[in-house]
């Protein structure tokens, strides 16, 4: 996508060196546009751990490279393993990052150790350029739902929460794609974005994205969908997502599941996008099998912005002592869940749906 007319994706090797890797510091967005250079693993491990680059698809992208900046400076078996071994510990629930790293093993075991650190730029490159291209196709079969709700010129009210906009992937992003290309067409739509509490996703960096795109979008509070459905001003919810299982329940950012609550009492359809690469084929209870990070309570003791002076700077909400929890995602039941939108095209969200787009993975009910 584009900032000020320049073309980017959130991730790139330098074209100088070749070989660092570039990121936006996402914890700095919207007030200011820091470009991260990353040249260590570890810096890697610490950047997708702290979320300075964070979103399911776009964290494997960057362990991937992060494999490769490892290989640069030692290419032996050990390295590989405990690099990958490293990245992949740093969180838990979104299936892409488990799913980039194993493709990297598979690609990089084989070959001689001199032969690695190229293999794994290049293999990189392909996950993001095939990243970028399943978003757009997501973006063109979720645009097919809006051009029917947009019949006959009216307005198309949209809810989305937290962030799966370009900056959530290599490119387009994955709920807001359909957004961009509806908008692009003129169809005439308004996004109401949740705030999405503890880390403000939406209100910092789904509506930079729109705002940057020139959507009209709406900023809320998390506490607000429901009401806004009830009263007729939601005409879908398209949400992103961490992990599908084969039965097509979805883990996503924390709230997901009570805006799937309030759509399912309201009548209204509720859409998760997603490329093949974030559907765990291992498991099919999600509540149960899915891991939920749980991350630091000073995350929601805490929130970040930018003072009168124009300061980012963070500031404490709580009363001091007063303890915080903070489960990171939620799991919401595929029978909550309208359907999906793939790379492939749209389905329900059971197992019979996904393997009608994705027959070639019915043997993957035995694990990856
Ligand atoms: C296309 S991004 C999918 C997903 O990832 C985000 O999680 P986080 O911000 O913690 O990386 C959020 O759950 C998005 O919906």
């Amino acid at each position: 996508m584009k900032i000020n007319g320049t073309p980017y994706r959130s991730v790139w090797v330098d074209e100088k060196d070749g070989w660092s890797i570039h990121i936006f510091d996402q914890t700095r967005l919207p007030f200011a546009l820091d470009i991260l250079t990353l040249v260590t693993p570890e810096e890697v491990a610490h950047a997708i751990c702290t979320m300075q680059v964070r979103g399911a698809p776009l964290i494997g992208a960057v362990a991937a490279y992060g494999l490769a900046l490892a290989l640069r400076s030692s290419a032996n078996d050990t390295t590989l393993e405990q690099t990958a071994a490293m990245l992949a510990a740093t969180r838990p629930t979104a299936i892409n990052l488990r799913w980039a790293i194993e493709r990297m093993l598979t690609r990089l075991r084989p070959l001689a150790p001199a032969e690695r650190a190229a293999a794994a730029y290049a293999e990189a490159g392909l996950i993001c350029d095939e990243d970028a291209a399943q978003n757009e196709a997501i973006g063109r079969h979720g645009l097919e739902l809006l051009r029917a709700l947009a019949a006959g010129g009216r307005r198309v009210n949209i809810l989305t929460h937290c962030n799966a906009g370009w900056i959530a992937t290599v490119d387009w992003g994955t709920a807001l794609a359909p957004i961009y290309m509806a908008h692009d067409e003129g169809l005439d739509v308004h996004v109401w974005v949740d705030e999405t509490r503890p880390r403000n996703q939406g209100a910092a960096l789904t509506a930079w994205e729109l705002g940057s795109h020139g959507v009209p979008h709406t900023v809320i509070a998390d506490n607000a969908g429901g009401h806004l459905m009830q009263h007729g001003q939601v005409d879908i919810v398209i949400v992103g997502t961490d992990r599908v299982t084969r039965s097509g329940d979805v883990a996503n950012k924390i709230g997901t599941y009570l805006k799937a609550l309030a759509a399912r009492d309201n009548d209204v359809p509720f859409w998760v996008a997603l490329p093949s690469t974030t559907i765990d084929w291992t498991v099919s209870d999600g509540i149960r099998e899915i891991p939920i990070e749980e991350r630091a309570a000073s995350e929601v003791t805490h929130v970040g912005g930018r003072d009168d002076a124009g300061n980012i700077v963070r500031v404490q909400i709580t009363p001091d002592g007063s303890r915080a929890a903070n489960p990171a995602f939620d799991v919401t039941p595929a029978r909550l869940v309208t359907g999906l939108i793939t790379e492939k095209g749209c389905c329900p969200a059971t197992q019979a749906g996904l393997l009608s787009l994705f027959p070639e993975f019915g043997q993957k009910e035995q694990g990856i």
